[in-house]
């Protein structure tokens, strides 16, 4: 156990979150498809925002989100899979963005300027980190005295929808949740009814889920799998064993 009791860990524990990726909606309805995710029953909308360079994929940008926002008052995640996240910032603030996640891959000399002014413009802040990159490289941006509120593991490349999970990534998300029991570990890619159990019992508590939701019959049921998932590892603290 990463150390306390088990009552103190249950409290300190972050909420689940259910974040549905926009990416796998229909872009050309986004106002109704998000809507149609909060009645399903999701805490966040997921937006993946990509520059065509640092991923291959060229999505959604600020004019997007600033849209969004006249329609939902919902918490907007976005993803930067961008190259020069800090050009973005300010836009994005001005959008109504919510959350701010970069990639520390392209942060390593900035991560504490741009967690500053992620944070001054009332975004909460977030790192995500590829596949390849060694978790240890995100211990300072949380151990920081102004730390990022969230780190994502990628469990795909980044820059599509409807990839295979990743398994392996599962030791990451396991080492942060027994090093930091207080902090929002978000998981994206390839998440869904058969693969939540992996996540959900190495400590993940933020999901992200695409293809496995808008792809669904019942896209409310999958959404309270992957909650349920989330709540039952919390219930048995299975990460910590
Ligand atoms: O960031 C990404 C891909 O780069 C994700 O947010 C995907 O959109 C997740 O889609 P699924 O794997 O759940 O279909």
């Amino acid at each position: 156990m990463a150390g306390g009791n088990e009552e103190e860990l249950q409290r300190i524990l972050p909420q689940p979150k259910i974040a549905p990726s926009m990416l796998s909606s229909d872009f050309a309805n986004l106002a109704s498809e998000a809507k149609f995710m909060e009645q399903c029953g999701a805490d966040w909308l997921h937006m993946d925002i990509m520059d065509g360079h640092y991923v291959p994929n060229l999505t959604i940008g600020a004019p997007v989100i600033k849209s969004l926002r006249k329609h939902t008052s919902m918490f907007l995640d976005c993803h930067l899979m961008v190259t020069n996240p800090l050009d973005y910032v300010d836009e994005l603030v001005k959008a109504g963005a919510s959350g701010f996640t970069f990639h520390v891959e392209v942060a390593q000399d900035n991560w504490q300027e741009l967690v500053r002014r992620i944070k001054a413009g009332g975004m909460r802040a977030a790192v995500a980190l590829k596949p390849g990159t060694p978790v240890e490289v995100v211990f300072p941006l949380v151990e920081s005295a102004q730390p990022v509120d969230m780190v994502l593991v990628m469990t795909v490349e980044p820059g599509f929808g409807g990839q295979k999970f990743m398994p392996d990534m599962m030791t990451k998300v396991n080492t942060l949740r027994k090093k930091f029991p207080h902090l929002d570990i978000q998981v994206d890619g390839g998440l869904g009814p058969s693969t939540i159990q992996q996540a959900a019992t190495a400590g993940a508590n933020c999901i992200v889920a695409g293809s496995s939701v808008f792809g669904a019959q019942d896209p409310a049921g999958v959404i309270s799998d992957l909650r349920n998932g989330v709540e039952g590892a919390q219930a048995s603290l299975s990460f910590f064993k």
